[in-house]
């Protein structure tokens, strides 16, 4: 069985072509800059790697640019449409009606829409996917695998904001947690990995990315994350600012005549890594500025360790106790000295990292610390495309994601 994972974002489409039974990615790739004149796609298969610009105006065009190459005579893997069973979509938001994966349908598309208020920027577009999909392959099963659906076994203690409760019942404002389906990959993952069973243990998830956040899961269910309504709550990212006193968000609009829109801008786009020094959102490009004894680079690496830190130790305390943390995410999986810094602190809590090993890791599944280790710390590359397409499987062959 092919499935075709999409990930639409405002203007991208990443994907993955896999057939799920053989665990196989046959393509991926994407679109980016879609609707400007730089647009272009990336295409990988079988080895060939290949990198066109083109001319894409909206997702419905940058969609059959895909599927034109992945059934290219030249480099494409599958022969036509036909050898495509099922598409699944990573769809951002699914408010409080979604707790898993779904067949899409009209309701489902329905309740995707009534999301669209508390989700502007992510739901939309995503829609746009599903959209592009139902107009060229009209009789393609599709799922919706929802970003915010691991995280619905929160307590309300958890998720509720401390605002006049009327706010929650007429507008659904509380807290939703994002990346739920990497946190819920990595979860799976480790135990497996580990050869433990999730029922028992205590985890501490971090994904850290270009966006990031960290759960807490509780016996496998997540019972508390960092993201809240909107994905910037919580930690320091790339661009986003995490959690900032709304009051000082309130004096700066008043002092610098800023709308909404422009707030909205400055805290999800000139934030984070790149508003602190001034850089980059990348961390590459911020931890050679740091070796090279630039000081807000260096600040900038401070606050974003001290920040994971922070909730970790936080997440530890709201379970009384945790057996496992996690490593992932582009950052989480590849910045061995992040981790070490981070659980240098955390040794009160009996976590004890093997620098050795640790530096050695790369983004390998794999334990960092060491046997003595009252915590297992682990590095687990996340593959949401992966857990996507297991959904996508599972709901078309009639069971349970
Ligand atoms: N080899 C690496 N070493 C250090 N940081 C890395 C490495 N590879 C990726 N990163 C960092 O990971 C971040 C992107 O993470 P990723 O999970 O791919 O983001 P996204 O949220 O876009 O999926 C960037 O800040 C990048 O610098
Ligand atoms: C929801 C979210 O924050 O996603 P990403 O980290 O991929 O931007
Ligand atoms: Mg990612």
């Amino acid at each position: 069985m092919n499935i075709l994972v999409l990930n639409c974002g405002s203007s991208s489409v990443k994907y993955k072509l896999i057939e799920i039974k053989a665990n196989k990615v046959l393509a991926e790739g994407g679109i980016e800059k879609i609707g400007l004149p730089d647009a272009f796609i990336k295409f990988k298969s079988d080895g060939k790697k290949i990198q066109q610009d083109l001319d894409i105006s909206d997702h419905t065009g940058a969609i059959k640019a895909i599927l034109d190459n992945l059934t290219s005579k030249q480099y494409g893997c599958i022969k036509s449409f036909d050898e495509i069973d099922a598409v699944g979509h990573r769809v951002v938001h699914g408010g409080e009606k979604f707790n898993k994966s779904m067949l899409i349908n009209q309701e489902v598309i329905d309740m995707i829409k009534e999301c669209y208020g508390i989700a502007p920027l992510h739901n939309p577009v995503n829609m746009a996917g599903i959209n592009a999909i139902t107009a060229i392959l009209p009789h393609v099963p599709q799922v919706a695998v929802f970003d915010t659906a691991f995280h619905q076994t929160m307590p309300p203690k958890a998720y509720m904001y401390a605002l006049p409760y009327k706010y929650y019942i007429i507008d659904h404002v509380r807290r939703y947690g994002f990346h739920g389906t990497s946190h819920r990959y990595v979860t799976q993952r480790v135990c497996q990995y580990l050869g433990v069973n999730k029922e028992e243990k205590k985890i501490i998830t971090c994904h850290i990315g270009n966006g990031g956040s960290i759960t807490a899961v509780y016996h496998g269910r997540s019972i508390d994350t960092t993201m809240g309504l909107t994905p910037t709550e919580g930690l320091m990212m790339g661009t986003r600012c995490g959690d900032v006193d709304p009051g000082a968000l309130l004096y700066l609009m008043e002092k610098h005549h800023l709308n909404s829109r422009g707030m909205l801008e400055i805290t999800n786009k000139l934030s984070g890594i790149l508003g602190i020094t001034g850089i980059s959102p990348d961390m590459r490009e911020v931890n050679a500025a740091a070796a090279e004894g630039d000081d807000r680079a260096q600040l900038g690496l401070d606050m974003y360790e001290h920040r994971i830190t922070k909730y970790i130790g936080a997440f530890a305390a709201e379970m009384n106790g945790v057996d496992i943390i996690v490593f992932t995410g582009g950052v989480g999986e590849h910045q061995a000295n992040l981790r070490a810094n981070v659980c240098r602190t955390l040794g009160y809590m009996g976590v004890e990292i093997d620098d050795k090993v640790n530096d050695a890791n790369n983004g390998d599944e794999g334990v960092i610390s060491t046997e003595r280790s009252r915590v297992k710390v682990v590095v687990i590359p996340t593959d949401e495309e992966y857990m996507i397409a297991k959904d996508t499987e599972a709901i078309v062959e009639g069971r349970e994601p």
